[in-house]
């Protein structure tokens, strides 16, 4: 490729293999990024964020919201799916078309073909905000992937192995960047370091993740 003389360099978009079935497709969702925060801010003006209590009784330090079908929930009865959202009784709110598309479109990029997720969970971290090692092991059906997009501030992801023994990789993910995994790495353990404080032009002082999945 030749350089660019005015030294305005598109962004660029790239594939990062990180193991066996899971990769990190570098500012796949950037330009998508606005729309995306606007559907985010829809969505959650009918269901709105809320710190769910894990069943030991601990609030989350992220704040979550879900559209689709069905919508991941905790509380002291544990963690699960429902179609319902348990603060409001009604139905989670729609999935986004630009949702959908992004995460179709990433998980094919990812080689995951057909990929038709009917929940997505949306988590917004303040500073101090953080996500533990765990496996998303509530699904019926693991053959299908995970796409998680990542908008905002940037964190540390850490993917770790089918043990939460085995030591995990730190990934710097940033605004726009989408970790795909499925097939072996689907039950990977994973999770977020705490975020820190900052301020994004698009964000103010928060990251938000879509995480997409298919539960049923
Ligand atoms: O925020 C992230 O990047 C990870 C979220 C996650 O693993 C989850 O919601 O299950
Ligand atoms: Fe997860």
């Amino acid at each position: 490729m030749t350089q660019d003389l005015f030294g305005e360099q598109p962004p660029e978009q790239t594939v990062e293999h990180l193991m066996d079935g899971a990769v990190v497709l570098r500012q796949f969702a950037l330009a998508e990024a606005e729309p995306l925060l606007e559907a985010i801010g829809t969505v959650t003006s009918e269901a709105p964020f809320r710190h769910m209590k894990t069943p030991g009784g601990h609030a989350m330090s992220a704040a979550m919201s879900c559209c689709g079908q069905l919508g991941w929930v905790t509380d002291s009865r544990g963690y699960r799916y429902q179609s319902e959202d348990p603060e409001s009784g009604r139905p989670w709110p729609d999935m986004p078309e630009a949702f959908r598309e992004l995460a179709r479109s990433a998980a094919e990029t990812a080689g995951f073909d057909g990929f038709d997720p009917d929940a997505c969970l949306i988590n917004r971290y303040q500073p101090g905000a953080k996500m533990g090692l765990h496996q998303d092991k509530d699904e019926d059906d693991f053959s299908q992937p995970i796409v998680s997009v990542s908008l905002g501030l940037p964190i540390v992801f850490q993917f770790g192995g089918l043990k939460r023994s085995e030591r995990p990789i730190r990934v710097p993910l940033g605004h726009g960047d989408v970790v795909v995994w499925g097939g072996p790495a689907r039950m990977r353990y994973h999770g977020v370091l705490t975020l820190k404080a900052g301020e994004h032009p698009l964000t103010g002082g928060y990251r938000y993740n879509l995480t997409f999945r298919r539960a049923r």
